[in-house]
């Protein structure tokens, strides 16, 4: 299956459980892998027949900025869910990094798969 791609896209999000993170903005990395046939689009040199990687972009940062949430967990589904239904993505595999959250490590996060692959 073809995939369209964006890779550590940075998000300024107020999220956390504790109520010092719900007065902070920290910064999260979000990795997409959008399922997307892309042969129409290659074909005819066309954005409209394909996922438009910028408009998505410019979309999320725009949910980030606009809703707040304590887990990493809930963030990730809630995106997933806005992409299904405001860009008809039928697979996606998600990957939400807090990098900032745990001294010792490099980061953590989620890593979710929704839709169904191949459709
Ligand atoms: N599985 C999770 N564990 C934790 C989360 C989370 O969102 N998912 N969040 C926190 C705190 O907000 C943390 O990031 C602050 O250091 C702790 N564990």
């Amino acid at each position: 299956m073809d995939m369209v791609l964006i890779e550590e896209l940075a998000l300024e999000a107020v999220i956390g459980v504790y109520e010092w993170e719900k007065r902070i903005h920290q910064r999260l990395l979000l990795t997409l892998e959008l399922g997307c046939d892309i042969a129409q689009a290659a074909r005819d040199d066309d954005l409209g027949a394909t996922l438009d990687y910028a408009a998505i972009s410019q979309r999320l940062q725009q949910y980030c900025s606009e809703h707040q949430f304590e887990l990493v967990e809930t963030f990730a589904e809630r995106i997933a869910a806005l992409l299904r239904e405001e860009f008809g993505i039928a697979w996606l595999r998600l990957t939400l990094k807090k990098p900032g959250a745990v001294a010792d490590a490099a980061f953590v996060g989620v890593r979710i798969e929704r839709g169904e692959y191949g459709r």
